[in-house]
């Protein structure tokens, strides 16, 4: 079942209610480049979908063809069962956070904040009074009278925020908008987003660089790459079961072996051999074996042993340790010169183990995923970036 299928699959077994947002076949050309290329997804009511990839892969042109700022060359757009293909932006009902989406520079933060709703026919007393709500929730009340420009830049893009929310719409896009923001205000607004997103009820499609809040605040990530979407799927499907080396490279830290799939179901690499994973996108070939840091077990092997093999595990030695106080992490490099990532719990076996030893770093299959070998990920290495960066600091 395609992701497209089981976003739609989920959306039917909810409700018969057509979908919040459904996308079909959109695609975006500039010249003969293609920004986006035949996207489409379709949500059920109060999902919140975040569009997480690497800068260029068409998030952006993604959203501004649903909110009405750029034109598809193909493919329809509906919201709630209508067509909205070729309806003007601001007649489309949809809340709108861009990050570069200003606010007016002569209206104060109320009439800012009043202005979709003075706009759909509201009396000016009752759109303040809805106004200085939506200002409330993003603690801003008392700067109401204030102009945009007497506001810093985490406030101005907490008033779009409440601009965006006051007229209650169904459908809500958000393009970076903790960008500007501070780590704890991000991480404060993070939750504002999700709880003022769940109290209306809203389907939000959300675009963010980070990761971490990707799969904090989302129930479903779309990861782009190049134009189109790669997976689909929630956070646990993307992190347990990545259907692409891209995606397994992209979400979280990951340790990626070459390999060659045999038709009798085993798996060769470089130096290690074990068996197929239940979860391989391919039966045949060559393909990358998908491994995550803490599901490696690490254990110092006698000199005698070091040559004898043992499936689902590869001989390294030991280039470095750092406890991290809830585990410990170890880089070790393989025979064949590869670099991998063990994070491993503070077990006696694990504490004895140190650098310079003689290590085997081993897997259960059932942990596994194997997916086809499409070229170098995103980051092009095979082990956590995040980790080398930590033992180089540490030397
Ligand atoms: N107005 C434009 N003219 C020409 N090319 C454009 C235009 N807007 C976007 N592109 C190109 O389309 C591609 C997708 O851009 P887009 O802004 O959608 O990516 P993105 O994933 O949102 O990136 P970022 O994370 O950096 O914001 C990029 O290669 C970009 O250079």
């Amino acid at each position: 079942m395609s992701d497209v299928q089981r976003a739609d699959a989920r959306a039917s077994s909810a409700s018969e209610a057509p979908h919040a947002l459904e996308v079909r076949g959109i695609s975006k050309y500039y010249g003969d480049q293609a920004a986006v290329d035949d996207v489409s997804f379709a949500l059920e009511p109060g999902t919140f979908l975040t569009m997480l990839g690497p800068s260029g892969s068409g998030k952006t042109t993604t959203l501004g063809m649903i909110a009405g700022f750029t034109l598809q060359d193909r493919g329809t757009i509906e919201v709630a069962g209508r067509d909205i293909s070729e309806i003007p932006p601001h007649k489309r009902g949809i809340g709108v956070v861009f990050q570069n989406y200003a606010l007016f520079p002569h209206l104060t933060v109320e009439q800012n904040v009043a202005f979709p709703l003075e706009m759909q026919g509201m009396r000016r007393r009752d759109s303040l009074r809805k106004a200085r709500e939506a200002l409330e929730m993003v603690e801003l009340a008392n700067r109401a009278r204030h102009l945009p420009k007497q506001l810093s830049g985490g406030q101005q893009q907490r008033v779009a925020l409440a601009r965006a929310v006051v007229f209650e719409p169904p459908l809500l896009l958000m393009d970076e908008p903790l960008g500007a923001l501070d780590k704890r205000l991000r991480t404060q607004m993070q939750i504002e987003i999700m709880r003022i997103s769940r109290n209306l009820g809203s389907t939000v499609v959300y675009v963010t660089h980070d990761q971490e809040e990707a799969l904090v605040m989302s129930d479903l990530i779309a990861v782009y790459n190049n134009g189109a979407i790669e997976q689909l799927g929630t956070s646990r499907d993307l992190y347990e079961t990545p259907r692409t080396r891209f995606v397994a490279d992209f979400i979280g830290e990951s340790v990626l072996l070459p390999c060659a799939v045999g038709s009798d179901g085993s798996l060769i690499g470089t130096g290690w051999h074990g068996g197929l994973p239940e979860r391989a996108e391919l039966r045949d070939g060559r393909g990358v074996l998908v491994l995550r840091p803490e599901d490696l077990s690490i254990e110092s092997v006698p000199p005698g042993e070091r040559d004898r093999p043992r499936p689902d595990s590869i001989a390294g030695t030991v280039a470095d340790v750092i406890y991290i106080g809830s585990a410990l992490l170890y880089l070790v490099r393989t025979d064949d010169g590869r670099e991998l990532e063990v994070r491993a719990p503070r077990t006696e076996a694990a504490l004895r183990v140190s650098g310079g030893d003689h290590v085997r770093v081993g897997w259960r299959p059932g942990q596994a995923v194997v997916v086809p070998d499409d070229g170098p990920g995103a980051r092009g290495a095979d082990t956590g970036l995040a980790t080398q960066q930590l033992l180089a600091a540490g030397r």
